[in-house]
């Protein structure tokens, strides 16, 4: 039997965007993936997170922000665990619960760069397929095996959106309006 091929787009997600979004499907129409897992992660091995939203915010801003895309799903694996979600052991985690299922691992240009920095990245290396996609600011290129793919590029960042929410700052279009209402709902990023 084929194995199932699966795209992994990990991230933080506070809030998902746009950019998120034209990602997962760039990359899953182009290899022909059975899905896109989007993977929240408990907390990210390589930045603060300051903004006060909590971790079921940002889930449920996925949930609400993938709702449409039958081919899109969500990987909460990195949430049952506490602490840095390093995505070494997440994946060896994955391989272990799913043997069918061939790993490829989704990063933005940033990452990309990042690369290097990941922990046990000689060991990851062999685990999964990376993916790299473009991203204003940054460039594709890494001494690791990285299949490039050209996405539309989209200067869009969750930075960018709440420092726009702090800034009482319109981010229509920026995101999908169910994720917009939730956040005005909540109150999120106002300060
Ligand atoms: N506009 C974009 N273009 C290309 N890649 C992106 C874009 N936005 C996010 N990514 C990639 O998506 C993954 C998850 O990103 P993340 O959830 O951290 O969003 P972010 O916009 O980079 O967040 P923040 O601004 O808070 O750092 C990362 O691999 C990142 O490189
Ligand atoms: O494992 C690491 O050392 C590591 C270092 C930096 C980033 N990552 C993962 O890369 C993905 C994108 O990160 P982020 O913070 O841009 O959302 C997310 O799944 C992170 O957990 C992983």
């Amino acid at each position: 039997m084929e194995k199932q091929r699966i795209g992994i787009l990990g991230g933080t997600f506070d809030p998902p965007h746009l950019g998120h979004l034209v990602i997962a499907n760039e990359v899953l129409h182009t290899l022909k993936l059975d899905q896109i897992a989007f993977m929240p992660n408990q907390e990210p091995p390589h930045k603060a997170r300051k903004s006060g939203t909590t971790e079921s915010d940002r889930l449920q801003m996925l949930e609400l922000a993938i709702k449409d895309n039958p081919n899109f799903a969500i990987e909460k694996i990195e949430l049952e665990r506490q602490g840095k979600s390093f995505s070494l052991d997440t994946m060896k985690l994955l391989k272990d619960r799913n043997p069918g299922v061939e790993y490829y691992f989704i990063i933005g240009a940033d990452m990309v760069e990042y690369l290097a920095n990941w922990h046990g990245i000689d060991e990851l290396i062999n685990i999964v397929s990376f993916i790299g996609v473009n991203r204003p600011k940054y460039e594709l290129e890494s001494p690791y095996p990285v299949q490039y793919i050209e996405i539309p590029q989209m200067d869009i960042s969750s930075t960018l959106i709440r420092e726009r929410c702090k800034k009482s700052i319109s981010i229509k279009y920026l995101l999908p309006d169910n994720v917009i209402r939730y956040i005005e709902e909540n109150g999120l990023y106002e300060s």
